[in-house]
């Protein structure tokens, strides 16, 4: 979109009932509708790489159907996303359910296509797998990115039955490809059993810091969005949310549940916080609706992508204004 066209918004649900027609992302125009876009929001239906409950391949959808209530205004973040920038959904990217690293190339191909075309992507999963070709993807075009990874677990691990690339490995892959900025990696929302005691040692080498779950609670979302703000600067930050971050009252419907997670609130609340970093892409992943009940957890996962692409908004926005003055 160049700078004097308006973006084009979701339908208007005052008008055309929300539960009406096809859902894409929030009710949002698909891309084919409008040429190019600022922000793409893209489904990933892969889940083949999942080591407990299958079922994350119909995440995206699922949380394209709870998004029908979004709204247009932002108030937290005193933001009309879709006006901003124009926001699109891109549909799914077709991935091959039995081969897991034609899969990972597929995902990183049409990255690179969107990514081509000057777009952000707020991908919705589909497993974790799914971040290594994402942040391979990202790093080509950005260098090696600050992530932010929201999640129960570490995904630090090396391999499972011999498999490198898998939900509990995309991270250790993407350290050892060097498309991370080791100087800025977190953890947050960490909690539940490990192997053993030197997942955390080979975690900590790898150069990621831990915000449990428990420290979320303690210390409360503010102080923590602070504390995260200035470890990742102005960095490109690439934000990954595992749904499995949230506590399973809070997300039921995902495949490797841990007790004691944090409050949707509390995941909202960190974003808000980061709203000045330099986002340049982010997931939501983790989203098994089979298991989910009254849509909890894809209302909880279709508020998190709103939330990620008011920030990606706003950022185009100031920066055309900027690039404007001049
Ligand atoms: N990325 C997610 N959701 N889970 C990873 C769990 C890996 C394991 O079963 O040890
Ligand atoms: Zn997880
Ligand atoms: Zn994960």
């Amino acid at each position: 979109m160049s700078s004097n066209e308006t973006p084009r918004g979701p339908v208007d649900s005052s008008r055309i009932p929300r539960y009406a027609g096809p859902a894409t992302f929030a009710r949002l125009p698909r891309l084919d509708e409008v040429g190019t876009a600022d922000v793409a929001v893209v489904g990933v239906p892969f889940d083949s790489g999942v080591s407990y409950r299958p079922g994350a391949r119909f995440g995206g959808n699922a949380i394209r159907e709870a998004s029908r209530l979004l709204r247009p205004y932002n108030p937290a973040q005193d933001a009309s996303p879709f006006a901003l920038a124009q926001v699109a959904d891109g549909g799914d990217i077709a991935v091959n359910p039995f081969n897991i690293n034609e899969a990972v190339d597929t995902i990183e191909a049409a990255a690179d296509d969107l990514l081509g075309t000057g777009a952000r992507l707020m991908t919705l999963g589909g497993d974790h797998t799914i971040a290594l070709p994402l942040l391979r993807s990202v790093a080509k075009k950005h260098g090696p990115v600050a992530l932010l990874h929201f999640d129960a677990h570490l995904d630090t691990w090396d391999t499972y039955f011999g498999a490198e690339y898998t939900h509990g490995t995309p991270f250790r892959r993407a350290v050892e490809e060097g498309i991370l900025d080791t100087s800025a990696l977190s953890h947050v929302g960490t909690r539940g059993p490990l192997y053993g005691k030197q997942d955390l040692t080979d975690d900590e080498k790898m150069g990621f810091g831990i915000v449990t779950s428990a420290d979320v609670y303690r210390r409360g979302a503010d102080e923590v969005a602070d504390q995260l703000r200035q470890r990742i600067g102005d960095r490109p930050l690439y934000i990954s949310i595992d749904i499995d971050c949230l506590d399973p009252a809070h997300a039921p419907g995902t495949g490797t549940p841990e007790a004691g997670g944090m409050t949707s609130r509390e995941l909202l609340e960190i974003l808000r916080g980061l709203a000045s970093c330099n986002l340049v892409s982010a997931d939501v992943v983790e989203v098994a609706p089979a298991y989910d009940h009254a849509e909890i957890t894809s209302v909880a996962a279709s508020h998190t992508a709103y939330e990620l692409t008011t920030i990606m908004s706003r950022q185009i926005a100031a920066a055309r204004k900027d690039a404007e003055a001049k």
